[in-house]
């Protein structure tokens, strides 16, 4: 386990400006927040301080707006989801850094709660630009970190501005790491790896280290369309990188080399439209229609990942296999989260899940409760899991 400084390390902050990174990165649909698992996991931290009668400014970001504000990313969206949770009111600023900010955080009273716009909306942000850095620190005296979903990135928020304020890890940081290190520290094996979702590019790279480290790799998804792709498969108009089929070819050689099983779909669930209801088909894997895309996997790949899951001793799962909002496209991750919740509940498994989305994919299926455990985090557990360093959590132990 990392050393830091904990909530239990702060004393005396009343009226104090505490700057929490948090992730509020949290699944919506025609602007309604859609799983409040992130906002819920935060709010231990921000109630606590808030209690200890701290000024709270809470910094997240939402999407991935291109370094400007876009409404579609606006954390205004959320903000309603945070007042619910938190059941207090939570005041908000349309920038997180200049005027707008320094306003807003000037009109707090003691144990009130302010959240700034998405950190995103500047492109200091990812870059984990000096000035930008300097210009969010402007507002606080103190920083804690309790976004473990988001410290795989060095960003100013998650990294940069620890080195300005003195700095600590909120209560979920730290449940998160304490709990995977508990269930995944040294897994039972067979491990095998289930990746799916969208966020291809951002994933694929891991997926080299992770095949050294588990006993099979289930992947479904968006990913897979894009190994499929790698193999001359045709995907027709399928979400797929196809600039990223030399990195899928890699990986599949390092697998083999490892005597790490990939298991890529066999068929899948072909539709024309992404909406709910539109008309579908299942086809053979290397039967996809050129003007069609997969938003599934079928029937005869929903036995294999189900057989990985019924041999396996510990599972750990990021993305979802198909586009589960859309039914009936959230067949083949409702039917492998109940597997796995019944190998964990007749205590034949040890399941891990994470992912903003594969949460919220096991809330649709009603069995996040029955996993061993649900991290808020997809790639910073990946990541943690396959032995990289996480930039938001090492600068809080460089403290
Ligand atoms: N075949 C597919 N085609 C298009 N989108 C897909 C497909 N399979 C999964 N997805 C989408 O992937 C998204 C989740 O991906 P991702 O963000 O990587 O997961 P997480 O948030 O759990 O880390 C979901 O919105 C889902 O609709
Ligand atoms: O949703 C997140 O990650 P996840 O999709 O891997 O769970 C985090 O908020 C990080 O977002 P990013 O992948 O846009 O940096």
């Amino acid at each position: 386990m990392p050393s830091f400084k904990t909530l239990d390390d702060l004393n005396d902050i009343t009226g104090k400006r505490v700057l929490v990174r948090v992730d509020l990165n949290v699944p919506v649909k025609d602007g309604k927040v859609t799983d409040t698992t992130r906002i819920e996991r935060v709010a231990p931290t921000i109630t606590e301080l808030a209690d200890k009668g701290a000024k709270v400014i809470l910094l997240a970001h939402f999407g991935r707006p291109k370094g400007g504000p876009e409404a579609e990313f606006s954390l205004s969206i959320v903000a309603p989801s945070v007042e619910a949770v938190l059941d207090r009111r939570v005041h908000f600023a349309s920038d997180c850094i200049g005027d707008a900010a320094a306003k807003a955080v000037a009109g707090l009273e003691n144990g009130e709660v302010l959240l700034l716009e998405n950190t995103r909306f500047h492109k200091g942000e990812e870059k984990n630009d000096p000035d930008f850095v300097r210009a969010l620190a402007a507002n606080g005296d103190i920083y804690v970190n309790d976004a473990f979903s988001a410290a795989h990135r060095a960003h100013a928020s998650t990294e940069g501005l620890a080195h300005l304020l003195p700095a600590y890890a909120g209560r979920t940081m730290q449940a998160e790491l304490e709990a995977l290190e508990k269930g995944l520290g040294q897994p039972k094996r067979p491990v095998v790896a289930i990746v799916g979702g969208a966020k291809v590019s951002s994933k694929i790279d891991l997926l080299k280290n992770l095949v050294k480290k588990v006993d099979g790799l289930v992947i479904g998804g968006g990913m897979a369309n894009t190994f499929l792709a790698a193999k001359g498969i045709n995907v027709g108009k399928s979400l797929c990188e196809h600039d990223l089929a030399d990195t899928a070819r890699e990986i599949m050689a390092e697998a083999a080399k490892a005597g790490c099983e990939i298991v890529l779909p066999v068929d899948g669930v072909v539709a024309r439209e992404f909406k709910a209801g539109a008309a579908n088909e299942v086809v053979a894997i290397d039967k996809i229609p050129a003007d069609a895309m997969v938003l599934d996997v079928g029937p005869a790949s929903i036995k294999a990942v189900n057989a990985w899951i019924g041999k396996a001793e510990t599972l750990v799962w990021n993305g979802p296999l198909g586009a589960f909002e859309i039914e009936p496209f959230d067949t083949a991750t409702v039917s492998a989260a109940n597997h796995a919740a019944e190998e964990t509940k007749a205590g034949k498994l040890v399941s891990v899940a994470g992912g903003g989305d594969t949460v919220s994919a096991l809330n649709h299926a009603g069995v996040a409760d029955d996993f061993s455990y649900v991290s808020t985090a997809g790639g910073a557990f990946l990541e943690w899991m396959e032995g990289k360093p996480l930039p938001g959590v090492d600068v809080l132990s460089a403290k």
